[in-house]
């Protein structure tokens, strides 16, 4: 690692290996600075006989990443959105630099391989003390280890750098360009695109896409054969009895099929208006399979040496008289029901954290977490990282909490697999980005959907344990179901 002078943070600190440039662009931020930074990346290509990636962050005026990821939409290009409305961050990018795909139980090393491997060949300038500055890597990763051939639009897990991002954090806006440096390209063309990139997001003018096509829902089909879920949790009540496994999350499909292609972005818009203590989020495939939706869940997240994950477990519906959703919300935090459920999930986080060697500081009682549509039980649990655990070993060791598979998991899984009538794919799987600095987070991908074209499947899940009640269980997955499904209503027009 070059080490320069007049840096705004100490850069050992702040990443392990990645390259700094100290040339000042941010005074001569002007086509001869960024010429001059990229033949600096071309010769350390050369030098190395090994492909560097040029990364430049600048600070800019306000900016909305959902607005410019939707004026530049292209139905083919891998992209990555997330916004949480409630913290106050939402990032997005589109266009791989470079990108990786696994199956396999290895997934989360092997992302780990890769984002380290990378690392030394990142060459990068400008404010990296700002949120969300230097290159991101995009990940998802499936609900299970490997996807069959069935479910092709996403792998068990994959990862990527995108070309552009645009980041807000609370009060600041970033923009990031990526460009992979070839050793004995001709960085020019590299110059031209950065520079206009550069400029656009300077002072971004939204200019408007050609308007996306109206749609229709021409037909909503539950996937799989009639009384399916209903069937399937009367089986788990009958395993659990057996003492095969104490708690499992069965799930349902819903098909939409609409009249004209639906651009996934209109929707996300909606979402991030009406559900703005969830985690709005769009990753698109180059295929053109986009995976959506507005989870209130978060697997972790790691903030300078800091984790935080959460048990949300237990649910109740909403009312519009004060008066009942206050009745609906004790009762959803004395239910003896719903507590056991939940304490599953938190069982099960702490002993994951435990075996990581990670300190938790975990509240005795759950909490509420109040959703439009939904209301939960929530427990927010936080500690200190260690050196060396990264956040997707956290990911790794979490991924799936009983929140949306079962305990003991193995056995829960192996029903969850057997029962469901589709391939869960992305559904309940991860969706989210980290850093160099091993900062980063992972949404859980419940409430959500995958869109293609005229095509989308919605999913929702509901814990079963001792108790459960068929019909409850089905009617919460519809309420769940429905948040989704209003704002594809809303963004039909
Ligand atoms: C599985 C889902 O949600 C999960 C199940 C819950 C429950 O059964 O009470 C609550 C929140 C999530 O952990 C889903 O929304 O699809």
């Amino acid at each position: 690692m070059v080490r320069r002078p007049g840096l705004p943070v100490d850069p050992e600190k702040l990443v392990a290996r990645m390259e700094i440039i100290d040339i000042p662009l941010e005074g001569r931020a002007d086509m001869d600075g960024l010429r001059a930074f990229l033949s600096a990346c071309l010769d350390a290509a050369n030098e190395d006989g090994h492909d560097k990636i040029a990364s430049i962050t600048l600070s800019v005026k306000h900016i909305d990443p959902l607005a410019v990821l939707d004026s530049i939409y292209e139905g083919d290009a891998h992209h990555f959105y997330m916004e949480n409305p409630y913290r106050e961050w939402a990032v997005a990018g589109a266009e791989a630099v470079v990108s990786a795909s696994w199956n396999g139980p290895d997934r989360f090393q092997q992302a780990r391989t890769f984002a380290a491997g990378l690392d030394e060949h990142v060459i990068a300038i400008g404010d990296l003390s700002l949120p969300f500055s230097g290159p991101l890597f995009f990940a998802g990763f499936s609900f299970y280890d490997s996807v069959d051939g069935r479910e092709e639009a996403f792998p068990g897990g994959q990862v990527f750098v995108p070309q552009w991002q645009v980041a807000r954090a609370g009060d600041h806006y970033v923009a990031v360009a990526n460009a992979l440096i070839r050793p004995g390209m001709d960085v020019e063309a590299v110059a031209q695109r950065i520079w206009s990139a550069h400029r656009k997001f300077s002072a971004y003018t939204y200019d408007q896409p050609p308007r996306p096509p109206v749609y229709h829902i021409l037909e909503e089909r539950e996937v799989g054969p009639e009384g399916t879920f209903l069937k399937n949790v009367a089986l788990a009540l009958e395993a659990i009895k057996k003492g095969s496994y104490n708690k499992i999350v069965l799930s349902r499909a819903v098909d939409l099929l609409f009249d004209n292609s639906c651009q996934p972005l209109k929707i996300l818009n909606r979402l991030r208006r009406d559900y703005p203590r969830c985690s709005s989020f769009s990753l698109q495939s180059e295929n053109g399979t986009s995976f959506i939706g507005a989870t209130p869940e978060r697997l972790v997240s790691v903030d300078n040496g800091r984790y935080t994950t959460e048990a949300i477990a237990g649910s109740a519906a909403r009312d519009p008289s004060a008066g009942e959703d206050a009745r609906l919300a004790r009762d959803l935090l004395a239910s003896e029901k719903d507590l056991r459920e939940h304490g599953h999930v938190v069982e099960s986080i702490r002993r994951r954290l435990e075996s990581l060697g990670l300190e938790a500081r975990i509240p005795d009682s759950p909490g509420l977490l109040v959703l439009p549509n939904v209301q939960h039980l929530r427990t927010p649990i936080n500690g200190p990282l260690k050196e060396g655990v990264h956040i997707l070993d956290l990911a790794e060791a979490l991924h799936p909490t009983p929140a949306v598979g079962g305990t003991p998991r193995e056995d829960a899984l192996k029903d969850i697999f057997k029962w469901e009538p589709f391939p869960r794919g992305m559904f309940a799987g991860l969706t989210g980005w980290f850093d160099l600095r091993g900062n980063g987070e992972f949404a859980v991908g419940i409430r959500s959907a995958l869109v293609r074209d005229s095509r989308a499947r919605l999913f929702a899940g509901a814990g079963i344990v001792e108790g459960s009640i068929p019909e409850m269980e089905l009617r919460e997955t519809t309420l769940k179901m429905e948040a989704l499904l209003r704002c594809i209503r809303g963004a039909a027009g």
